[in-house]
C-alpha cells in the first residue's frame, strides 16, 4: 500500500516458501513471511519473529533466482558486542523474489535519502574546512557514513566547488540504484557521435520534437528551459530556436563536449545555451526551469550484437534504459511549479498477437540442441534450457498491425506526477476481448508520448502500422501459446521489475477460459507465463516481417524494417522480401510435440 510519501514497501508483505536462521541446522526451516512496516523489515518463521533488520545494516545477497540470504548487524545488551544475524529466505517463485528485492532497493534508498540532510551537512563542513579533525568527529558521531565521506572528499578533490556545483550529497541518487558497469556501457554509448546520430536520423522523432517545440513558442518565449540529457544538443537548439530566454543543456557522457562545439557553430543561438557535464541527479543550476524538455524514452543499450550497419542498439518500451526516472528527478530538482514537461505524458500500449512464423523461428533455435550425436555428444540435455533462453528474449521488430488479436489497452505515466520509485516496480492487469478466433503467441508493445503544448497538442507513436521509429516494436513471447475464439476474454498480468542494470525483468501472464462443456461449470483456464530480460533482446530487424493474410486482402510487398529510414529519405521502390510458404499449425504443432 502507497503512503503520502509515496513509500511503496510500507505494509508490503511477502509469503516465503521457507525460511531458516543461518545459525541452525538446516532442518530447521520452514514457512514463513517477510513484512515491512515502520520498524523495518521483519521475517517471521511460522508465527515466531526471527529476525528484524533497518536498512542501513541489511544485506540481501541473491543466491539462487528464488532463495536470498539476509545479514543484519545487531548488538548485544550493553551495545558493545557487535554481531551478524543471518537467514535464508526462499520465495515461491523468481517473480515474487524478483519484487522483494525490488522493494528492499526502494526501502533502503528512501531511508538513505532522509540521512542525506546529514551527508550534505557533512559535505559543506568538508567543503569549508577540509579539517581532519572535523571529519573525525562526524565519523566518530556517525560512524555509518565513514566510506561515503571519504568518497565525498574524493569527488570533492576531483571536482572543486565550480560555477555548477556538481555534487549535493555524497553518492549520487544514480549511482545507488545503479551497477557502475552498466553506466559506464551506456555513457560511453552514447558518448559516439554515431548513436547520436542515429537518433537524430529518425525523422519521424526528431521531426515530431521539433514540431511541437516551434509550434509551441509561447510556451518557450523568454523562458528558462532545462534540456535532461541533451546529447548533441539538438533539442536545446530547438528550444533556443523557439526564442527561449536560457537552455541549460545537462549531458552526462562525453557527447557534451561535442554538444559544445555543436552549439557554438551555431552563435545565434549558443550565447542563450550552457552545455553542463554531468548527471541530472547531480548537477546543480543557478535557476529554476519554466521547461523540461527531453528525449527519455526507452531503448537499450547493448554491445554484445553487431549490425552491419551499426544503426544502434536499441528496442521500444517506454521505462527501458530508467532514464525517465532522470526526467522525473530532474522535475523535482530544477522545475518550478507551474513549470511544463516536454512530453508530458507516455503510455505503454498492449495488445496479444498471433504470429506462428515467428513462434516457430524461435522455437527452431534451440532445435540444435536436439541433436543426439553432435561429433558423437548428446546435446539434448540443455535443450529445454536452450528453448527457455529463446522464450526469455523480448523480440524488437515492426509487425504488420493485422497480427493484433484484440484491440489494445493502455498504461498512463503522466511524467508531471509519478514519483520516481513508482518507476521500480510497474505492475499492469490485462484485459482484452479477442476479435478472432486464433492461436494467442503473446503480447506486443509499444509506446507514444504527448507534447502537451499550450498552442499545439501532438503525439508522438511507436505503435505497429505508423511510420516506423528507430525504437519499433517489442514483442513478448509466450513459449505455450493460448487458444481464443472471436469474443472471448482473455485476462492477465504485466508485471516490470527494474533491476540496477538500467533494464526491466518482464513478468507475462496471459490466460483465457477454454470453451466447451467444462468452461460454463467453472473457471477452466488455460494459463501461460514467461520471464523475459529486456536487457536481452532478440533484435530481428533483418527478417522478413511475415504474418497470415485473410483472404480477402491483396498481398502487401514486406520490407526490411532495417531499410525505412533510408527509403523515407529516397522514396525508391521497397524491396520485397520473398515469403516462406506458410507452416500449417499442424505442422507447428508436431513440430512443438517433438521439443
Ligand atoms: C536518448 S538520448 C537523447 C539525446 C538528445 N536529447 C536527443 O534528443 O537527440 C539520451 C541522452 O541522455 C543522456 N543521459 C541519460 N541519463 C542521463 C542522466 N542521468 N544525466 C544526464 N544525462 C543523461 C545520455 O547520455 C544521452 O545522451
Amino acid at each position: 500500500m502507497e503512503d503520502s510519501l509515496g513509500q511503496k514497501w510500507k505494509q508490503r508483505e511477502f509469503p516465503l516458501a521457507s525460511v531458516s536462521d543461518l545459525s541452525s541446522p538446516p532442518t530447521s526451516a520452514s514457512p514463513g513471511i517477510a513484512r515491512f512496516d515502520s520498524d523495518g523489515l521483519q521475517i517471521h518463521q511460522q508465527s515466531h519473529q526471527i529476525l528484524s533488520v533497518d536498512p542501513q545494516t541489511l544485506q540481501l545477497f541473491k543466491v539462487s533466482p528464488v532463495q536470498s540470504v539476509c545479514v543484519a548487524e545487531g548488538s548485544d545488551a550493553d551495545n558493545k558486542t557487535f554481531y551478524s544475524r543471518g537467514v535464508t529466505i526462499q520465495f515461491r517463485n523468481e517473480e515474487e523474489s524478483a519484487a522483494f528485492h525490488c522493494v528492499v532497493q526502494q526501502w533502503k534508498k528512501e531511508v538513505n535519502a532522509q540521512g542525506a540532510v546529514l551527508k550534505i551537512c557533512v559535505n559543506v563542513v568538508v567543503k569549508w574546512t577540509q579539517s581532519d579533525d572535523i571529519i573525525g568527529c562526524i565519523e566518530c558521531y556517525t560512524c555509518r557514513f565513514r566510506s561515503s565521506l571519504s568518497n565525498t572528499l574524493d569527488r570533492i578533490g576531483q571536482e572543486g566547488n565550480g560555477r555548477n556545483g556538481t555534487i549535493t550529497t555524497s553518492k549520487s541518487k544514480f549511482d545507488e540504484k545503479i551497477e557502475s558497469s552498466s553506466a559506464k556501457m551506456y555513457f560511453h554509448y552514447y558518448g559516439q557521435l554515431l548513436h547520436q546520430q542515429n537518433m537524430l536520423q529518425d525523422y519521424v522523432r526528431t521531426g515530431t520534437y521539433h514540431a511541437a517545440v516551434v509550434e509551441n513558442r509561447a510556451d518557450f518565449i523568454g523562458r528558462v528551459v532545462v534540456d535532461v540529457g541533451a546529447g548533441s544538443g539538438i533539442l536545446s537548439l530547438f528550444a533556443a530556436q523557439a526564442g527561449a530566454k536560457h537552455v541549460y543543456a545537462v549531458e552526462a557522457s562525453e557527447m557534451a563536449e561535442y554538444a559544445r562545439k555543436l552549439i557554438a557553430g551555431n552563435p545565434t543561438l549558443a550565447q542563450r545555451i550552457t552545455v553542463i557535464k554531468g548527471k541530472v541527479e547531480d548537477v546543480e543550476l543557478p535557476e529554476k526551469a519554466d521547461i523540461l524538455i527531453s528525449e527519455p524514452m526507452g531503448k537499450l543499450i547493448f554491445s554484445s550484437i553487431k549490425l552491419e550497419n551499426n544503426a544502434g542498439f536499441q528496442c521500444t518500451l517506454l521505462v527501458n534504459e530508467r532514464m525517465l526516472e532522470s526526467y522525473v528527478i530532474a522535475r523535482d530538482r530544477f522545475l518550478s511549479p507551474a513549470g511544463k514537461m516536454f512530453p508530458a505524458v507516455g503510455r505503454i500500449h498492449m495488445a496479444p498477437f498471433t504470429d506462428e512464423y515467428l513462434f516457430i523461428e524461435i522455437a527452431n533455435k534451440a532445435l540444435f540442441w536436439q541433436q543426439q550425436n553432435y561429433y558423437g555428444v548428446d546435446l539434448t540435455p540443455l535443450h529445454g534450457t536452450a528453448f527457455q533462453g529463446y522464450f526469455s528474449q523480448p523480440v524488437v521488430d515492426a509487425f504488420d498491425p493485422r497480427l493484433l488479436v484484440a484491440p489494445p489497452m493502455f498504461h498512463v505515466i503522466d511524467f508531471t506526477k509519478i514519483k520516481e520509485e513508482e518507476l521500480y516496480e510497474i505492475d499492469i492487469p490485462l484485459r482484452f476481448i479477442a476479435s478472432m478466433g486464433t492461436r494467442v503467441h503473446g503480447l506486443a508493445c509499444w509506446f507514444d508520448v504527448l507534447f502537451n503544448g499550450s498552442t499545439v497538442q501532438r503525439w508522438l507513436t511507436t505503435a505497429p502500422g505508423s511510420p516506423t521509429t528507430h525504437w519499433y516494436q517489442l514483442r513478448c513471447v509466450l513459449s505455450q501459446p493460448i487458444y481464443v475464439m472471436a469474443g472471448q476474454e482473455i485476462t492477465g498480468r504485466l508485471h516490470l521489475i527494474a533491476h540496477n542494470a538500467q533494464s526491466y525483468t518482464i513478468y507475462l501472464t496471459l490466460s483465457a477460459k477454454m470453451w466447451g462443456p467444462g468452461a460454463e461449470q467453472g473457471g477452466l483456464l488455460q494459463t501461460s507465463s514467461c520471464k523475459l530480460d529486456l536487457k536481452e533482446p532478440y533484435y530481428r530487424m533483418s527478417q522478413p516481417q511475415a504474418y497470415t493474410l485473410a483472404q480477402d486482402q491483396q498481398p502487401q510487398p514486406l520490407i526490411h524494417t532495417q531499410d525505412i529510414h533510408i527509403q523515407s529519405q529516397d522514396l525508391d521502390e521497397p524491396e520485397i522480401v520473398q515469403q516462406p510458404s506458410p507452416n500449417s499449425c499442424a505442422q507447428i504443432d508436431s513440430l512443438m510435440q517433438s521439443v
